[in-house]
């Protein structure tokens, strides 16, 4: 992976004066509530443009919903988020969703089995899944061509989506996710339901993406410290709607903090640049 294709962390809507142009999400005191539960509470959150945050956490602590609110497709009940320097609440949501990249299940489900996996990628242009009459430039064919070709699908441009593997998907969903040159990437459990090959070869690529200066701000979410990616600088731990620990990787991922964020005692190794936990 080169990294060519993507652009640098400039943005279309300069952020506000009293912002620092470096910083791509910013939660203060942040909340949602659904249903009289508290899905997320008195979150504080920066994300820079050059950092790659792991967001770990147990099922249903929260991180979908972390991921939702800097996606802007949700808004806060409580506190202030801005994400890419426009208020959420107070900006048009569409115009910032095609400045930002987003994998989750429930998006790729949406992608027509029937549709040639070049297509899958080159439809995030204009934000629609399935080809229609879109008129696409030459140039966004290309875009689509090297962009699956930086994520090892190149061979796969023919193929129609629904014939592909698991593996293959994800990194088809990746390759579309980056077409229109986001400037924040959220994934959303990319890794989930892939066998150990599947697996390391997405960390593997997305250590390649992370280690790209020219790409985006990465966040990804996982269960597992097993898939967070050489090159991820920030790890945010949440339980219950609530921030148990959260900064720089090699400070926060400790055996004291995952221990408090999955209620259970486990120890944690690194090997170089990868990570293993277990149970003490
Ligand atoms: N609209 C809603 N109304 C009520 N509760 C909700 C709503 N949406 C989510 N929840 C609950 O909020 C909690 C957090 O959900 P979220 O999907 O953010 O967790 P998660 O950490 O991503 O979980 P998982 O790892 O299982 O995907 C869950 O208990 C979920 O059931």
């Amino acid at each position: 992976m080169t990294g060519d294709l993507i652009a640098g962390a400039g943005g279309a809507t300069p952020a506000p004066a009293s912002m620092d142009a470096d910083l791509v999400v910013s939660l203060d005191g942040v909340g949602v509530r659904r249903s009289g539960t508290a899905l997320l509470h008195d979150v504080e959150w920066r994300v820079e443009a050059d950092e790659r945050w792991v967001v770990l956490g147990p099922n249903g602590a929260g991180k979908t919903t972390l991921l939702n609110l800097a996606a802007g497709r949700l808004h806060p009940t409580t506190g202030v988020a801005h994400v890419l320097g426009e208020r959420i609440g107070r900006t048009d949501l569409n115009e910032l969703r095609t400045r930002i990249g987003l994998t989750t299940a429930a998006l790729a489900e949406r992608l027509p089995a029937d549709e040639k996996v070049r297509d899958v990628v080159m439809t995030a242009a204009w934000s629609v899944v399935g080809r229609w009459r879109e008129e696409y430039d030459p140039a966004d064919e290309a875009r689509a061509l090297a962009l699956l070709d930086q994520l090892g699908a190149g061979a796969l441009a023919d193929r129609d989506y629904g014939t592909l593997s698991d593996g293959e998907r994800k990194r088809v969903q990746i390759a579309r996710a980056l077409m229109t040159d986001p400037e924040l990437l959220l994934l959303d459990e990319p890794a989930a339901g892939l066998d150990l090959g599947g697996r390391e070869d997405l960390v593997a690529r997305l250590a390649m993406l992370a280690q790209d200066p020219d790409a985006p701000a990465l966040v990804l979410v996982t269960h597992h410290v097993e898939e967070i990616p050489p090159g991820f600088t920030h790890a945010m731990l949440l339980r219950d709607g609530a921030v148990m620990a959260q900064g720089p990787l090699e400070v926060t991922l400790t055996a004291d903090n995952l221990t408090k964020t999955f209620g259970l005692p486990l120890l944690v190794d690194r090997t170089g640049d990868r990570f293993t936990a277990r149970a003490a």
